[in-house]
């Protein structure tokens, strides 16, 4: 069968003797489940073996009468509309294909055996420049594509942020993302709605996770592309300093801090670094550096952009001097 196809066949003799094709849906039963990687609010991802190929994934387990309890149906498909997606960047955990049972919805995923970024910077306590420079690399140039296929991610933190085999990025948890709507001109090209940003659209509800969110997202409710560099402003400071730039006592006076642009450096913070992050780290989205200037920016100065970032080894993670 094609590869990872959600479909497989299967030949066989019909009760007339006549040879015939069954189409057959993968399910539960191809597949051997392994231990628990990770719990999501309304989820649960495992590691699981398919029997017959013997290939790894990861299998996101979600209960169906939790999901409609919680009113969680419209995240779900947010969540599979935008790995569908996005499916051609080495940066985002991949989608196979999905089934159900009675019970449960099942998406079938790459298998991220390198765990969490947030893990391993934890074990590390801060990562050196060349480490944080590679990493925070990977991250902007999978912003990059999401952004260009008109997803913006609204919750991007460490802990979204996996790491696969080769300890190469892989951003995950697309639940709460906002995908801007997919346009065909008369030449059949795609493009996306203009971002929220310049539009008015209605305030969503949604507010990220608090020490990553942007303010703009706590003033006007609205999210934009630049949301997602201040969310990688905050990573780069995190990835240097080993805590983030905004964390108080509790969630509203994080929220303060942010409104109020309250943060400062470590001693020992890079300059070019800092530099960076405070070209970020600024209140008004449309002022934050675009894309293309971050990438020029002196911090990357020796990264090569493009698909040789992909296939360089990820630099050894010592650990903190
Ligand atoms: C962030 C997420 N955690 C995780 N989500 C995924 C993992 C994953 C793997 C480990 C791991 C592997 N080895 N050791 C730890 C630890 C946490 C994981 C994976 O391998 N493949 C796809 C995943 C998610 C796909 C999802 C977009 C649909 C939460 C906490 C929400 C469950």
């Amino acid at each position: 069968q094609e590869r990872g196809a959600a479909v497989t066949t299967r030949r066989e003799i019909d009760a007339d003797g006549r040879p015939v094709v069954r189409s057959i849906k993968k399910g539960v039963k191809d597949f051997n489940f392994g231990q628990t990687l990770g719990e999501g609010s309304y989820s649960t991802v495992l590691a699981a073996q398919d029997k017959i190929t013997g290939k790894d994934y990861a299998i996101k387990v979600l209960d169906k009468r939790h999901i409609i309890k919680e009113k969680k149906v419209k995240y779900v498909n947010i969540e599979r509309d935008t790995l569908n997606r996005l499916t051609d960047h080495p940066g985002v955990v991949r989608l196979y294909y999905t089934f159900q049972d009675e019970r449960s919805l099942y998406f079938v995923l790459d298998l991220c055996t390198g765990g969490e970024l947030l893990g391993t910077l934890k074990r590390m306590s801060t990562f050196d420049e060349e480490c944080a420079r590679f990493y925070a690399a990977q991250i902007l140039d999978t912003i990059e594509y999401m952004h260009n296929r008109g997803v913006i991610h609204r919750d991007l933190k460490p802990e979204n942020v996996l790491l696969d085999e080769n300890k190469h990025v892989k951003i995950t948890d697309f639940g709460t993302a906002k995908l801007l709507a997919e346009r065909k001109d008369q030449n059949g090209y795609t493009s996306f709605e203009r971002d929220s940003s310049e539009s008015s659209e209605r305030a969503s509800s949604f507010v990220g996770t608090a020490e990553y969110v942007s303010p703009e997202l706590l003033t006007d409710k609205n999210a934009c592309k630049a949301s997602d560099l201040w969310a990688f402003g905050c990573i780069i400071y995190q990835l240097l300093a080993g805590r983030p730039p905004f964390k108080a006592g509790n969630e509203y006076q994080t929220f303060q801090k942010i409104v109020g642009l309250q943060y400062e450096f470590p001693r020992g913070f890079p300059e070019a670094a800092k530099d960076l992050v405070e070209r970020l780290l600024v209140l008004e989205p449309q002022r934050r550096l675009t894309i293309e200037h971050i990438k020029n920016h002196e911090f990357f100065d020796g990264i090569k952009w493009g698909k040789s970032l992909w296939s360089t080894p990820a630099p050894k993670l010592r650990p903190f001097m």
